[in-house]
């Protein structure tokens, strides 16, 4: 592809045009100077550790096709380049037009809100897996195409990768994928490009406060995905109406909706809804058609993520009577409510509950389903909301009977001052019982040791996790991996 055929798209956004060799063929685009090659195109991004911007003169030494950026540097005169009014924009612009528009080739499902991302992308993507499509999925635990499993370092990749990874899929016959699209991704434009067909809103509730700022704008980062649907023309957005941002949507956004709900009057509700250690039964409510439905899935915020997926199933056209018949198949996710069971005489629940409404939730579905106590061990991840802290605090203050409070990945901060910071939340609720251990693995062994019959201890906060980061270190670490050689060991 030659470079006139890609500046084409920037065509709005272009605030100088410094290209005197249109007709160079582009090898391939980056964002990362480390990894320029010659004949590709360097975008210059200002970022929030690093600017793109200053590593332009090194790339120049890479002969690179063309540069493009948001302001001048040394050196760029010699080459071609094109100033833009948004590096990110146009990142997105450039990759999707470089790897042939392949969104418009498969069918894209973003999924958002606060909790139950990941959880819906693998219920959405296992549903249509069992009507017999190949599916992609992308999201925190990994991205995957078809059975191809591959790493990860965001819940939402950026643009550029996101377009690789689009092409990759079209390549491998992939009809439909599933994503996680984050707050952050909204804001920084990692998913400028795609063609969405439909999308889902979850929830939303507190967290990522330190990048936002405020409610307001989280929402609003949030909100921009059902804007997107609008503009799109796409099909119509799933949405929880028994959450307050759900509703505010259904109101803001002009775009028809299927809604969601236990509460609130929706078009998909659940009710007798039934919750064991074992599974969990209700009965599915659409239009005036009434289904009894079982699931391997535990949880009441696990019903809503059912809920979530059969919209998205009905919003593709989906019959409702098949999508029943393939409910029962759905898997748990891992990490999310995965019981440990090394044949002990207590429940051990591993969950990735990292924010007030998550704890709130594994906690009191954990409370449903317990005929003892319920133990808590958790902690708060470093260099991330400070604010929720104190808030889960109070809340396993309230709800369990007894608290370790521990590290999750403390990253650079001190994991001591996390702890204390978690500890307030106990001081202005009544007095739940509590203990502090700074290390995790110790933390699981005192809940595991102090747990009787018929209790429950839930590890919460790194579900999926094989890792604990402390300071910038990556250590292997895994709460259900520790959990089973306790139980093993020491509790048989
Ligand atoms: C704060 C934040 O969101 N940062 C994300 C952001 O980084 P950034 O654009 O600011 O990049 P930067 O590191 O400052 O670098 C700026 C530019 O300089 C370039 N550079 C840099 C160094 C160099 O030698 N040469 C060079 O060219 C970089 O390639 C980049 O283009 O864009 C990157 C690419 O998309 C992300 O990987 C990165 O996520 C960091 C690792 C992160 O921790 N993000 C978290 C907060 C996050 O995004 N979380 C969400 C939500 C999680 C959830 O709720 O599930 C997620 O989607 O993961
Ligand atoms: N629908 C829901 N409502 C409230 N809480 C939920 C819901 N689904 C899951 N949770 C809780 O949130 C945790 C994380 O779930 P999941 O990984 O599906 O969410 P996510 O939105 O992908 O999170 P992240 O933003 O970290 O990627 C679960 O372990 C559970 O405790
Ligand atoms: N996607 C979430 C994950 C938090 C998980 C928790 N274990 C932590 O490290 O804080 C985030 O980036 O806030
Ligand atoms: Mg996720």
């Amino acid at each position: 592809m030659k470079i006139a055929e890609l500046v084409e798209i920037l065509k709005t956004i272009i605030t100088k045009n410094g290209i005197n060799w249109a007709e160079l063929e582009v090898t391939g685009i980056e964002q990362d100077s480390r990894q320029v090659k010659p004949g590709n195109i360097f975008v210059a991004i200002k970022g929030f550790t690093a600017d793109g911007h200053d590593f332009i003169e090194k790339v120049i030494e890479k002969k690179p096709a063309l540069i493009v950026a948001e302001e001048e540097r040394p050196g760029i005169f010699g080459v071609n380049h094109l100033l833009v009014k948004d590096s990110r924009q146009a990142l997105a612009l450039l990759a999707r037009t470089f790897y042939g528009n392949p969104t418009e080739k498969i069918s894209v499902i973003g999924v958002t809100g606060t909790n139950g991302k990941t959880t819906v992308t693998h219920l959405v993507t296992s549903l249509l897996e069992s009507f017999g499509y190949k599916t992609g999925l992308i999201g925190t635990i990994y991205n995957r195409i078809g059975d191809k499993i591959l790493p990860v370092t965001n819940t939402t990749p950026d643009a550029l990768s996101l377009q690789r990874l689009f092409a990759e899929m079209v390549k491998s016959e992939v009809s439909h994928v599933a994503m996680e699209v984050s707050s952050h991704a909204l804001v920084q434009k990692r998913v400028l490009g795609i063609d969405f067909k439909t999308g889902v809103f979850t929830n939303l509730t507190q967290d990522h406060l330190d990048f936002h700022e405020s409610m307001e704008n989280y929402f609003n980062a949030k909100k921009e995905l059902f804007k997107i649907l609008a503009e799109q023309k796409a099909l119509p957005g799933v949405i929880n109406k028994d959450d307050f941002y759900g509703q505010r949507i259904l109101k803001e956004v002009a775009h028809p909706f299927v809604t969601y709900g236990i509460k609130e009057q929706a078009d998909i509700t659940a009710k007798n809804v039934e919750l064991t250690n074992s599974g969990t039964a209700f009965t599915l409510c659409y239009q005036e058609e009434e289904y009894p439905v079982k699931v391997k899935l535990l949880g009441l915020f696990n019903v809503y993520n059912i809920l979530a997926a059969v919209g998205t199933l009905l919003t593709l056209g989906f019959s409702l009577p098949d999508i029943v018949k393939n409910l029962p198949l759905l898997n748990p996710v891992p990490g999310r409510f995965e019981l440990i069971d090394e044949g002990q005489d207590f429940a051990v629940i591993v969950d990735y509950a990292h924010t007030p409404d998550g704890l709130e939730n594994i906690l009191k579905s954990a409370r449903a389903i317990t005929p003892g106590r319920v133990i808590a061990v958790f902690g708060c991840g470093g260099d991330r909301d400070k604010t929720k802290r104190p808030k889960m605090g109070k809340i396993s203050a309230t709800l369990a009977d007894i608290t370790i409070i521990t590290s999750d990945n403390p990253r650079t901060e001190d994991p001591e001052a996390i702890i204390n910071e978690i500890e307030k939340g106990f001081f202005d609720a009544l007095p739940g019982k509590y203990l502090k251990e700074v290390d995790r693995k110790k933390a699981i062994k005192t809940a595991l040791l102090l747990a009787k019959p018929g209790d429950t201890v839930v590890i919460a906060g790194k579900g999926h996790e094989d890792y604990q980061i402390i300071g910038t270190t990556k250590y292997p670490f895994d709460d259900r991996v520790v959990a089973r050689e306790i139980l093993r060991g020491e509790r048989r």
